[in-house]
């Protein structure tokens, strides 16, 4: 029996051109000022040398570490530095009103039905914690946090990794079986299955399909039990 649910965001609850489109482009015009003016608060300068460590040059100067994390951006790489930087360039466009976070129609009234019949909900994305809260705090709803428990991102570990899921069920007052995740990317599904977790693919955009996991293409069809 499901107890409790984890929800990816990009492809799952929220479109993924929304983050393509609006997300990306915004945090890479931002990305070089908020670097070269914030290079010295503790907060970001942890991230910078990450990256330099990523990309094996711990002498790198500032205008490398941009254009690897430009670059970073451009091939959508998850990785966890400009993860965590991305959420806080984010910040000002939620804050000026540039954007709101989209919330599919049909995820918004799922999420919300389940919070109301007291299913605990959690996140689990690629996107920081940061990035998660603010994309609800200014949501196309209003402010969605109330609906989630806790937040997870790559602090954890990657998506595709098995192990992630089994730090986050340790986490969590319920066994791996009691825990339904949702996503849009077969390897996410894959790693969560191989950790013991139930799955939900959320088919939206044409991705992949795997007959390793149940599918389906809105919310609608969850909750008129169709899965
Ligand atoms: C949390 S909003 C930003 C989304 C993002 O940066 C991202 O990489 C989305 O990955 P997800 O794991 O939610 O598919
Ligand atoms: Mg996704």
């Amino acid at each position: 029996m499901i107890k409790a649910i984890i929800t990816d965001i990009e492809g799952t609850i929220t479109r993924i051109s929304f983050v393509k489109d609006v997300l990306f482009p915004y945090a890479a015009k931002h990305l070089p000022e908020f670097v070269e003016k914030h290079q010295h608060t503790p907060e970001v300068a942890t991230q910078l040398n990450t990256v330099k460590q990523l990309i094996a040059n711990p002498m790198a100067s500032v205008p490398e570490i941009i254009d690897a994390l430009l670059n970073w951006i451009k091939n959508d790489e998850k990785v966890t530095p400009l993860k965590q930087l991305q959420g806080l360039i984010w910040q000002a466009g939620y804050e000026n009103g540039d954007f709101t976070g989209h919330i599919y129609p049909d995820a918004f009234e799922f999420l919300s039905t389940q919070h109301r019949e007291g299913t605990p909900l959690y996140v689990y994305s690629s996107g920081s914690v940061k990035a998660q809260q603010l994309l609800f705090e200014y949501s196309d709803y209003g402010d969605m946090r109330p609906l989630f428990q806790a937040y997870f991102d790559t602090k954890i570990g990657g998506k595709k990794e098995p192990k992630s899921y089994h730090s986050i069920i340790e986490q969590l007052p319920y066994s791996a079986a009691e825990v339904l995740f949702l996503s849009d990317i077969i390897e996410e599904l894959d790693a969560a299955k191989t950790a013991g977790l139930a799955t939900l693919q959320l088919w939206r955009d044409g991705q992949a399909q795997s007959p390793a996991h149940n599918a389906i293409t809105d919310f609608n069809q969850y909750m008129s039990r169709n899965v």
